[in-house]
């Protein structure tokens, strides 16, 4: 074959390989008739120089140059080649052993490159180092995946900087870690091609390039053909394949045929594709500009990929409107490792309900938080309502709650429970439940249909959508008792009728039970939730067969259509507990646009109440109908928990259980009571008769003499017989036995209200109660009881007999008043810092 006719073939593949050096064919031919025949050698050189110029036309810069003499300080591309710029220099042509022109392979945007040598051949290393610099240098938004079974990742060592930044996986060295590499990229794969298929545009995603340097020795069949499968499917996915060491091997079976690919041939003569002259390879560019180019791109990737809570919120505050939904963005897209566009996740009609599941410490609360505050900060109080309730241990929803140290709150919270009960949970959940049925019933006087008609029928009316939040949901069906009933009836209305009046629930677990727990109780309510946000170890949240998944924490796989396999974005979301500054300046900021200066019911469940604390106390009057102020009912309000004292028989109040917490109770019911009688209007007799109740005794009368009341203090054996002159509270810290008086006792609680008496005593022993006040026949005459810790049976003994849930535990009673017919779960005032002090003991 003459020189020309090599020449002209070389044009003809350079063209094929880098699909863009058309004109070197035309612009040889061309040069051929207008040069002399027997000018072989100046025909030749130029020849050869318009081959380099076509050859730089498909390749140019950092794709096509010489490394070896370029300037390190070269800056890096910072946008994504054009289209048509597929080629890539792996190395140089060479016509009787002189370099003619560079040597191209099509590679991102076209194809695969395959070559028989892998990264133990020498050459072949040099060219991958030299590929890895171009790629790296011309591709701002490059995901790599690199394979190194033959050299242990020593010939990607230059490339840590890469890794470091996130760019780049950590080298795989062994099957195992290929195969890791083989399901991310089909994962990735997969997608992406659902993106596409959906109509979409992947052409802003980043290219993937899995690197292999040499293939481990344990690779098996499977694997092989995983990576033939990857290279059919992987060009139109942005998925492209380096794969050295393809060879076959004696008395192994053919490999599987790698489509879309360039074959480079490393024998004695190195072969590219179908170009008829040898090629040299690339040798490894000079380590200064390695360092320098993958250094700078690292610094850059890690720049641009910081993703700040400051990302999820709008430069203006408050300019949306929810009326058909609530909108925020969560973090960027993540189809692999690296950054792409916002993530936006919504409140509306086809995502009106969230399930979020991950393990613990897998950023469900970090999630959360970002969502809430690209929230908050997007929509005004008027458009949106938040209720936030935590089961577990955790500050979790503190953060939007006034404190000692910082007075602001997010305005658009109505209520935070903070290891709430499960009663509290319910509580809340009926509230939003009413509130359902409040919105209906606007609805259909106004003639509405939906949400937003109802907001332009009546301007007037405030309909900001709610949403709730309940991480640990799960805790509201422990047990499976009238609660958890409860809890599901409630939550399968919400999750059924939420969507048509604006109220959303975002359910959070960590555990695996916990989504097994709602998917149990029925089916219905599971599909109500279509979007769900798989953090890492999320299980059972996504459908059978959709087996996206996440293991960094800030990632989440976020689906909108129940788990729906094809419907899967991966994203990345910033830390928000790094961004405490951040965060109490935005609260801060949306405090200072409040309206309203009505802070958030905030009810943790192991704290305190004080009756000194509660607004209702100060606001106390004398009045003709006395309340004795007991505790803060477990509701949405955490309202305060009373018990009326007047005329009629049995308005007497016993406070039952062994824990000096009772003896608080009886000092807040006395102390509240005071407040409500002008000073000389009514008397109070304190007796103590239980070992330890006397110092508190003692401190009720003097409080309740510097207010200005007659107060006697009684002696053991005195406590029923001393005169009264006047109306009478008998404050009894220990009425166990009755001072030896059953029958005194029983006449002073039937016809003593008559008159003005009432006892307010503490009996340690349930059923010594009961035999005081003369068995069950004797009920009807103290109709109120504050259980503390006693036995459910027991209190059901008092109340009537029939079943009870009562459930004593630290820091709860239940008032109970006969003739109101009322229960309440509340927790009772106590001295402060009495739970310090005490261990309760059922
Ligand atoms: N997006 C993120 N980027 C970086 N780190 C994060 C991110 N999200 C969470 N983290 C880290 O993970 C830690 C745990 O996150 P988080 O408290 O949200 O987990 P969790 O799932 O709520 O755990 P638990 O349920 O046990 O409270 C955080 O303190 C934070 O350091």
């Amino acid at each position: 074959m003459t020189w020309r006719t090599e020449l002209e073939r070389a044009a003809a593949r350079l063209r094929d390989a880098a699909g863009a050096a058309d004109r070197a064919e035309e612009l040889l031919v061309r040069a051929a008739t207008r040069l002399a025949a027997d000018d072989t050698d100046r025909r030749r050189s130029e020849l050869a120089q318009r081959l380099r110029a076509a050859a730089a036309g498909a390749a140019s810069g950092w794709l096509g140059d010489d490394l070896a003499a370029t300037d390190p300080n070269t800056p890096l591309w910072t946008e994504t080649p054009r289209t048509g710029a597929e080629a890539v220099r792996v190395g140089t042509a060479l016509l009787d052993d002189e370099p003619v022109f560079p040597a191209l392979a099509g590679l991102l945007g076209k194809g695969h490159l395959v070559c028989d040598g892998d990264a133990a051949d020498p050459r072949v290393a040099g060219m991958l180092q030299s590929l890895l610099v171009r790629i790296t240098a011309a591709h701002p938004n490059l995901e790599l995946s690199l394979v190194d079974g033959v050299t242990l990742g020593q010939v990607f060592a230059p490339a840590t900087a890469l890794v470091d930044a996130g760019i780049a996986t950590t080298v795989a060295t062994d099957h195992l870690a290929l195969a890791r590499v083989l399901t991310a990229a089909e994962k990735r794969l997969t997608e992406l091609r659902d993106v596409a298929a959906r109509g979409q545009s992947i052409a802003d995603r980043p290219y993937h390039l899995i690197v292999v340097a040499g293939l481990p020795p344990e690779v098996g069949k499977s694997t092989r053909e995983r990576l033939a499968a990857l290279a059919h499917a992987g060009p139109s996915a942005r998925c492209h394949l380096v794969l050295c060491g393809w060879r076959d091997l004696p008395h192994r079976e053919r490999l599987p045929a790698i489509e879309h690919a360039t074959r480079l041939e490393c024998g004695d003569e190195v072969r590219l594709g179908g170009l008829p002259l040898p090629v040299v390879l690339d040798a490894p560019p000079p380590p200064a500009l390695v360092r320098a180019v993958f250094a700078s791109r690292a610094e850059q990737r890690r720049e641009a990929g910081e993703l700040s809570v400051a990302d999820l919120v709008p430069e203006v505050l408050w300019t949306e409107s929810s009326r058909d939904g609530l909108t925020t963005v969560i973090g960027r897209d993540q189809a692999g490792h690296t950054a792409g566009g916002d993530v936006e996740v919504s409140f509306d009609d086809a995502t009106p309900h969230w399930l979020i599941g991950g393990r613990t410490g897998g950023g469900k609360t970090v999630f959360l938080l970002d969502v809430l505050y690209g929230l908050a900060t997007r929509y005004s109080p008027d458009e949106l309502e938040l209720y936030l309730l935590d089961f577990k241990e955790g500050v979790s929803f503190t953060e939007f709650t006034p404190s000692a140290l910082d007075p602001s709150w997010i305005p658009h919270v109505k209520a935070v429970g903070v290891e709430s009960d499960r009663e509290y949970g319910v509580a809340v959940l009926a509230a939003l439940r009413a509130e359902l049925t409040r919105r209906a019933g606007l609805m259909k006087r106004a003639g509405a249909t939906r949400l937003a008609r109802l907001r332009e029928l009546r301007p007037e009316v405030r309909l900001p959508r709610i949403v709730a939040v309940v991480d640990e949901f799960h805790v509201l069906f422990a047990g499976n008792d009238r609660l958890a009933g409860e809890a599901v009836a409630h939550l399968e209305e919400l999750a059924r009728k939420g969507r048509s009046y604006g109220v959303h629930l975002v359910l959070a677990s960590q555990t695996i039970s916990g989504i097994e727990a709602l998917y149990s109780k029925k089916d219905s309510i599971f599909g109500q939730f279509p979007l769900r946000v798989a953090l890492p170890g999320a299980k059972h949240l996504l459908d059978e067969g959709n087996d996206a998944a996440v293991e960094s924490v800030g990632q989440a796989v976020i689906n909108d259509a129940g788990g729906l396999k094809g419907r899967n974005r991966t994203c990345r979301f910033p830390d928000a507990s790094s961004a405490d500054e951040l965060l109490a300046r935005l609260r801060r900021d949306l405090w200072a646009r409040r309206d309203s200066d009505e802070e958030p019911v905030v009810f943790r469940g192991f704290d305190e109440q004080h009756l000194d604390a509660d607004p209702r106390f100060a606001a106390l009057a004398p009045t003709h109908a006395p309340r004795a102020l007991l505790g803060r009912a477990v509701d949405v309000r955490m309202s305060t928990v009373g018990y009326q004292f007047d005329r009629s028989p049995g308005r007497h109040l016993a406070v039952l259980g062994t824990s000096i917490v009772a003896a608080d109770v009886l000092t807040s019911a006395a102390v509240s009571l005071a407040r409500q009688h002008e000073p000389g209007a009514v008397e109070f007799h304190v007796a103590a008769t239980a070992a330890g109740a006397e110092e508190l005794a003692r401190d009720l009368v003097e409080e309740l003499k510097a207010a200005g009341h007659e107060c006697r203090e009684l002696e053991p054996g005195a406590v029923l017989t001393a005169p009264r002159a006047r109306p009478v509270y008998l404050v009894w810290f220990g009425a166990d036995g009755a001072d030896g008086q059953p029958g005194t006792l029983r006449d002073l609680l039937l016809h003593g209200p008559a008159t003005g008496a009432h006892v307010i005593g503490w009996w340690r022993g349930a059923r010594r109660f009961l035999d005081d006040i003369g068995g069950s026949a004797g009920r009807e005459h103290v109709a109120g009881v504050v259980a503390l810790n006693i036995a459910a049976n027991d209190l059901a003994a008092i109340t009537g007999g029939y079943e009870r849930t009562w459930d004593a535990r630290a820091n709860r009673c239940l008032v109970i008043d006969r003739h109101a017919g009322t229960e309440t779960l509340a927790v009772p005032y106590v001295r402060p810092g009495r739970l310090d002090e005490v261990v309760e003991t059922r």
